[in-house]
């Protein structure tokens, strides 16, 4: 919903409710026997037409309003004064007391029927979609703990400084060429030439008026606003982004150069099969070379970098080519590791590559056109709707791995866990209430319990750095991992693509946030005062392949953010290209009839005989 409409509906929920208080009694048998007496009021927004569980409510408004002094009998009331405090983002919501940090509503919550409001008779039935927390003890039944993961209580592995490359022009080799193609499918760059070149709403003459040139320099006018930082933005990333499309179509084009210089011998030595085919070459050499303008060693300097390309794009395909970074030029220069084992790798990756970059980059292809290549996208939707091979066999779809156990399997990827409204109603389980004061921590905003720092959805707001990825960011992007066929037994796998630094993010465990799922796996979560589940059943995220092993390199952890606990899958150091495993515990092993195949010294569920 429109953000500007958001905020006139929650103004227009906080007149009504202010009208409607003031000049009330309030003759609430509950504030008997209460010290401090607060109301908290939050107002929800949903499509009741959607199904159950797929979509989640809005949180339109959340005050407080401190009924200390209106007890009972109160004659009137200023219509200015209840509503003490409000939210500054609809969908955030702020503890409003230290009184209620200990509610926990269930979906009883959600019916009218079961609200207190409605005893108190029709007058406060106006107040229409409103529901008032209620207190009540939350009591789960802990008898059954089969298949629930649990998570490392301890806290997250600290993060690990890297230490900058210090020779920026050290020969690449072949594991730095794939990470780097990797980082740039995961990358923001767009490659459709078509997006850059063809539609230009930005260009410098735009900019005139408030960036000028004398002489050598560029001078920003005083007259420079936040409007003309914001042209002059669009207008860097677009001359950025043409810059590194250019990059791409240079290399695939002097690839494809190399394919008809080859052909070209060819075809004078079909025509003239009496002169050797070394004469043949250098007579098609000294060509180029007056067509280039290039001297015969310059030329030679080149061709033997572009026959690299050529080579990479034998092996991996035009996608190694296209989104590979300026590692390729060494590689392909210096020559290290350029063997037979690297182009049987790159071969391997092939497939791969372009599950990434046909589900992150739908439009890549169109720059083939310019190497006069066609090709259609092969690999539609979402990145982890495929399992790829290590082998270079063809990725097959997620769905087509499960239906030998499950013919209806379905899985939505899903980016935000979503609330089971039938078991939480409006509810978010996994908000915890910080005290003290309502008021004061409003005006606080949230601090991160970590690094101390102010935590927001609003990057240009957000301080708080733990999980850059994943919180207060401008957009998550997609992690650079895949799920792949592990080859021991295990099914389905998470693989990293890139490094990970120990104490960084891969992303979050989301799923259904609901409670009771039984002899399924599931993540069990608590925040102190309230237990609840999520379910990755049929919607959820990568971290739904990730397996067990007794010797992990990653852990989930908890995390607050805005004063709702998440659940972040943390690196504890990784290599690109390895498993990606987590420690499941003893309570899922309990629950599972199979045995380990972790395959480490240490394994604790062997279980032989
Ligand atoms: C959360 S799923 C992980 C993804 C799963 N491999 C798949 O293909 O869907 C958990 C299941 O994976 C399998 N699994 C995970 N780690 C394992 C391990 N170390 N040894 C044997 N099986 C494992 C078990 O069947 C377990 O119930």
């Amino acid at each position: 919903m429109d953000p500007v409409k958001i905020d006139a509906l929650e103004e227009c929920i906080a007149r009504a409710i202010r009208n409607h208080l003031s000049g009330e009694t309030l003759d609430w048998p509950q504030l008997v026997g209460l010290d401090r007496p607060v109301l908290r009021v939050e107002a929800f927004l949903e499509d009741a037409g959607q199904g159950v569980g797929s979509s989640r409510a809005r949180r339109v408004a959340s005050r407080s309003l401190d009924l200390s002094g209106m007890v009972t009998p109160i004659s009137s009331q200023s219509p200015t004064s209840p509503l003490e405090h409000e939210t500054s983002h609809p969908s955030q919501h702020i503890p409003e007391t230290g009184d209620s940090a200990g509610e926990s509503s269930t979906h009883d919550d959600n019916t009218a029927s079961h609200n207190p409001a409605d005893s108190e008779g029709s007058r406060r039935r106006g107040i229409g979609g409103l529901r008032i927390s209620q207190s009540q003890a939350y009591q789960e039944d802990m008898s059954e703990h089969q298949r629930r993961m649990a998570l490392d209580n301890r806290t997250f592995p600290k993060r690990r400084k890297i230490v900058p490359e210090k020779l920026v022009f050290q020969p690449s080799t072949l594991d730095k060429l794939i990470v780097g193609i990797w980082e740039q499918i995961h990358g923001t760059l767009n490659l459709d030439p078509q997006a850059i070149f063809e539609q230009s709403p930005v260009t410098p003459a735009a900019l005139h008026g408030h960036i000028e040139t004398t002489g050598n320099q560029l001078d920003i006018a005083p007259s420079m606003t936040n409007n003309t930082f914001n042209s002059m933005n669009i207008f860097c990333r677009k001359v950025t982004q043409a810059s590194r499309v250019s990059r791409s179509i240079e290399i695939i084009v002097q690839a494809r150069w190399t394919e008809f210089f080859d052909e070209q011998v060819q075809l004078r030595m079909t025509e003239t099969p009496q002169i050797s085919a070394a004469k043949h070459r250098k007579a098609v050499f000294m060509e180029a070379c007056q067509d280039f303008g290039w001297s015969e060693k310059e030329l030679r300097n080149k061709m033997a970098i572009w026959k690299g390309y050529k080579e990479v794009k034998d092996a991996a395909g035009w996608v190694g080519l296209i989104f590979t970074g300026m590692g390729i030029y060494r590689f392909c220069k210096y020559r290290v590791e350029f063997n037979k084992d690297a182009m049987r790798r790159l071969q391997n990756l092939r497939k791969r590559l372009e599950v990434g970059a046909d589900t992150l980059h739908p439009n890549w292809r169109r720059i083939l056109s310019i190497v006069g290549v066609s090709c259609q996208n092969e690999y539609t939707g979402h990145p982890h709707d495929w399992v790829v091979f290590e082998d270079g066999r063809d990725p097959v779809s997620l769905r087509s791995t499960y239906l030998d156990q499950d013919a209806y399997f379905d899985f939505e990827q899903i980016e935000e866990s979503v609330i089971d409204e039938r078991v939480w109603g409006c509810e978010d389980p996994r908000w915890i209430p910080q005290p003290p004061n309502a008021v004061v921590r409003a005006q606080a905003g949230y601090n991160c319990a970590v690094c101390g720092e102010q935590q927001s959805d609003d990057p240009r707001q957000n301080a708080c750095s733990c999980f850059p990825r994943l919180f207060g960011c401008l957009k998550r992007v997609s992690p650079p991992v895949q799920i792949y066929r592990t080859c021991n037994g295990k099914n389905n796998g998470l693989q990293a693509l890139v490094p990970f630094e120990r104490g960084a993010a891969i992303g979050e465990f989301v799923g259904l946030i609901t409670k009771g799922v039984r002899h399924l796996d599931v993540m069990d979560g608590a925040t102190g005062t309230t237990n609840y589940q999520i379910w990755q059943g049929r919607q959820g995220n990568f971290t739904r392949f990730i397996n067990h092993s007794c010797l992990p390199n990653s852990q989930f952890s908890h995390f607050t953010w805005l004063d709702t606990q998440r659940i972040v899958l943390v690196s504890k150091g990784i290599e690109a290209g390895t498993e990606i495993t987590v420690d499941y515990g003893d309570k899922y092993w309990a629950g599972l009839d199979k045995k380990c195949l972790c395959g480490e010294s240490c394994c604790r569920y062997k279980r032989e005989k």
